[in-house]
C-alpha cells in the first residue's frame, strides 16, 4: 500500500462536502490503493458541526482512511497538502446570479491562495468549487504565486455532466455513450456547452451527435439554455444548491487529474494562454486531456461563427469578473 496522501477539503461541515468526504475517504478520487489523511477546513463557529462529520468519517470504518485533521486554520488545513478541494465559500439563492457571490467570496480566495503558498506542496492541484469558481481560482493562484499556475483549475464538470445526461437522454442511450462535449468559458449562464464535436454511441456504432439528433434550433438553443440554467432549477426546486452531483463533479475533476483521461476529453476551468482567441489570463474552461498528472487543451477544433460568438461573450464575462475582483482584493 502507498504512503499515505494530504488531501484537504475546505467548507468541510458544509453539504458539498457532506457527500465528498465519503468519495474521497472511499477510494473513489485517488484510487483503491492509495490512503488519504483528509484535513478539514472551516470557520470557527462550525468546528462543532464539524466534530460530528469527524464522528461520521470515523464511523464509516473507511480501510483508505489514514486519519483526519479538523481545523478552522488556514495554513494549518493547507500543510503539505497534495490535492485541495476548495468548495468553502456561500452559495447563491433563488434569483441570484453566482457573479453576485463575487464580493463575499472572492476575499476567502485571496487570504487561502496566500496560505496555501506558505504551506502547501508546490505541486499541489488544486480544485476552485466556491462560486464564481472561474475568478476565485484565478485569485487563489494570483495569491499563491510559488505554486505554478497549471495547478489552479476551476470546476466545470458539473456542466458538463449535465450536458452529458440532457444529450443521452435526448438520443436514448446510456450516458457513458455521449463523449466530446465541451463547456467553454465561465461557470456562469454565459457559459457555451457545445455538442459539435460530441459523438455518442447508437447500435454499436459512433456518430456524430448533430447528425443523430439532426436538429440544430435545439443543439443551439434549448440544450444550450437548459444546461446554462441547470444550477439555477435545482436552487428553484430543492432551496438549496446543488450539492450531490456538485461532490460527484468534484470527484469526477480530481480523479481525472490525478490518474488520466486517456482519449477522454472533459472540460475543466484553467488559466488562458489565449487558445482558441480567448483572453488570456483569466480562467477559461476549454476541452483537456491529462497525462501523467498534466492537462493539455485539445487543439484544432473547428469554431463555428456562432461558438465564436458564445466564447466571446463568456470571455468578456471573465474579463470583467477578473477586475472587479482584482478590485475587491485590493482592500
Ligand atoms: N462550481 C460548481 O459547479 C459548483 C456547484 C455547486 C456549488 N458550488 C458552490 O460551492 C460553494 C459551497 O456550496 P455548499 O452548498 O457546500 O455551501 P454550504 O453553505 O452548505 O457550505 C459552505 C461551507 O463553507 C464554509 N465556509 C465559509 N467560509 C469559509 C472559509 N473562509 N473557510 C472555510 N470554510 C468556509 C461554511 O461555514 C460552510 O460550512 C458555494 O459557493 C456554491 O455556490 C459550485
Ligand atoms: O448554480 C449554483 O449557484 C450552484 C452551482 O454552481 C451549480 O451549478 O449548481
Amino acid at each position: 500500500m502507498a504512503e499515505p496522501i494530504r488531501v484537504v477539503v475546505t467548507g468541510a461541515a458544509g453539504q458539498i462536502a457532506y457527500s465528498l468526504l465519503y468519495q474521497i475517504a472511499s477510494g473513489a478520487v485517488f484510487g483503491p490503493q492509495q490512503p488519504v489523511f483528509l484535513h478539514l477546513l472551516d470557520i470557527a463557529p462550525m468546528m462543532g458541526v464539524l466534530e460530528g462529520v469527524v464522528m461520521e468519517l470515523a464511523d464509516c470504518a473507511l480501510p483508505l482512511l489514514a486519519g483526519v485533521l479538523p481545523t478552522a486554520n488556514p495554513e494549518e488545513a493547507f500543510k503539505d497538502v497534495a490535492a485541495a478541494f476548495l468548495v468553502g465559500a456561500m452559495p447563491r439563492k433563488e434569483g441570484m446570479e453566482r457573479k453576485d457571490l463575487l464580493a463575499a467570496n472572492v476575499r476567502i480566495f485571496k487570504e487561502q491562495g496566500q496560505a496555501l503558498d506558505k504551506a502547501a506542496r508546490k505541486d499541489v492541484k488544486v480544485l476552485v468549487v466556491g462560486n464564481p469558481a472561474n475568478t476565485n481560482a484565478l485569485i487563489c493562484s494570483k495569491y499563491a504565486p510559488s505554486i505554478p499556475k497549471e495547478n489552479f483549475t476551476a470546476m466545470t464538470r458539473l456542466d458538463q455532466n449535465r450536458a452529458q445526461s440532457q444529450l443521452a437522454a435526448k438520443i436514448g442511450v446510456p450516458v457513458k455513450d455521449v463523449k466530446r462535449v465541451i463547456i467553454w468559458g465561465n461557470h456562469s449562464s454565459t457559459q457555451f456547452p457545445d455538442a459539435s464535436n460530441a459523438v455518442a454511441i447508437v447500435g454499436g456504432a459512433q456518430k456524430s451527435v448533430s447528425e443523430i439528433i439532426n436538429d440544430d434550433a435545439y443543439l443551439k438553443g434549448a440544450f444550450v439554455t437548459t444546461v446554462q440554467k441547470r444550477g439555477a432549477a435545482v436552487i428553484a426546486a430543492r432551496k438549496m444548491s446543488s450539492a450531490l452531483s456538485a461532490a460527484k463533479a468534484a470527484s469526477d475533476h480530481m480523479r481525472d487529474w490525478f490518474l488520466g483521461t486517456e482519449d477522454r476529453w472533459v472540460s475543466m476551468g484553467v488559466v488562458s494562454d489565449g487558445s482558441y482567441g480567448t483572453p488570456r489570463d483569466v480562467v477559461y474552461s476549454f476541452p483537456v486531456t491529462v497525462t501523467n498528472g498534466k492537462w493539455k487543451i485539445v487543439e484544432g477544433l473547428t469554431i463555428s461563427d456562432f461558438a465564436r460568438q458564445m466564447l466571446d461573450a463568456t470571455g468578456k464575462e471573465l474579463v470583467e469578473e477578473k477586475q472587479e475582483a482584482l478590485d475587491v482584493c485590493k482592500d
